[in-house]
């Protein structure tokens, strides 16, 4: 049976950020330069040419947008444009912006080759979208000024300017608005040894004490992630601190992961319960995604977004035609034995 009774404690592994205070320690262990961004080493070459170029012709950067799941560094690359570039960063997000107005104001007051970040923009409604694409495009908006018969349209310049676009969906970004971004980038996960590297980083910048085996053991159990990374060596470092001296060891970060419910596989109880399901009520599948989310009690868009991406990518978890499917390397994880299923096709 897979444990489920601590599976409304806040998730540790989520990769989304949890609060404000984590925003906070976040902000401050985020890299500000290209050089001091680890991994993601196409996307990082790409960018220094880009805006190399642009720079030498004295031209605003071409508009980025950024897609992958949650906690990968698209809103620090965002940050980095700016820095890079040399500019300011004015930030907003999808949902945010409910008007046609409420992006006219912000455009309107860029400053030349400005970066305008725009997070989830996925999410923006249809009616500020049509405002963007000739803002994009031109660097022209048309608004309307006044109500009813004295209405009329004015078409007014923008500066130019970089629309930094970040989403974890490109798949939900209209053709139109995907079509005008020159510079389109997939944020990949991160390897066990990049991730190490960013927890020996963070460990220095909050004055702890870690060994380098230390650093790999929270790495490889951080589902690919910079985010839960950071957040893993937190945690790591309140059980150093309280059961083990202070400095973090292997054996210290394997201890407090265990106590965290993160297996060695750096699958928490979320994972465990999404899998588990699959494997005990769908006998491995295939699942349809609206089933499963129904037997966890999750959102669809939740397995989709957060949970799935890293399953998938290391191959516990197989998406087909005819819904999810657990590959044998869970069958194994969870120590159960897989139903022999003739003239299966879609084994896995
Ligand atoms: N390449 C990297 N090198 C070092 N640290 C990184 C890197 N990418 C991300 N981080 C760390 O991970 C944290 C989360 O990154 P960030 O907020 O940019 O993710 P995101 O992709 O914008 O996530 P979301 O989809 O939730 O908005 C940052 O605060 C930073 O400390
Ligand atoms: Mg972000």
């Amino acid at each position: 049976m897979i444990e489920t009774d601590k599976l409304h404690a806040p998730r540790i592994i989520s990769a989304q950020t949890a609060n404000r205070q984590e925003d906070v320690v976040e902000r401050a262990l985020r890299p500000k330069r290209l050089t001091e961004y680890v991994g993601q080493a196409k996307i990082r070459e790409q960018l220094e040419i880009f805006i190399a170029a642009a720079r030498q012709r004295g031209d605003a950067l071409d508009h980025v947008l950024l897609f992958g799941p949650p906690g990968l560094g698209k809103t620090t690359l965002a940050h980095i444009v700016a820095a890079e570039m040399g500019v300011n960063l004015r930030s907003t997000s999808g949902p945010v912006l409910e008007r046609a107005g409420d992006l006219a104001a912000l455009l309107t007051n860029l400053e030349p080759h400005d970066v305008l970040f725009i997070d989830e923009i996925h999410r923006l409604s249809p009616v500020v979208e049509e405002i963007l694409y000739p803002a994009l495009e031109d660097f022209q908006i048309d608004i309307m000024i006044g109500e009813g018969p004295a209405a009329r349209s004015v078409k007014l310049d923008l500066p130019p300017f970089t629309l930094v676009g970040a989403t974890t969906r490109a798949g939900m970004l209209t053709n139109p608005l995907r079509d005008r971004f020159g510079i389109v980038a997939r944020l990949e996960f991160y390897t066990p040894e990049e991730l190490a590297f960013i927890v020996s980083r963070s460990a220095h910048l909050l004055d702890v004490t870690i060994d380098d085996a230390g650093a790999f053991e929270i790495a490889r159990r951080s589902r690919g992630t910079p985010r839960i990374a950071n957040r893993l060596l937190r945690r790591v470092r309140d059980y150093a601190q309280v059961k083990a001296g202070g400095d973090i060891t292997a054996a210290v970060a394997d201890a407090a992961l265990r106590m965290l419910d993160v297996d060695h596989l750096g699958l928490d109880l979320m994972d465990r319960k999404l899998l588990g399901a699959m494997l005990e009520k769908f006998a491995g599948g295939p699942v349809g995604l609206d089933n499963l989310a129904a037997a966890i009690g999750e959102s669809s868009d939740t397995i989709e977004d957060v949970l799935e991406p890293y399953l998938i990518q290391q191959g516990y978890l197989q998406r087909t035609p005819r819904g999810r499917i657990a590959t044998a390397a869970i069958w194994e994880h969870f120590g159960l034995a897989r139903p022999s299923r003739d003239g299966d096709l879609f084994g896995a």
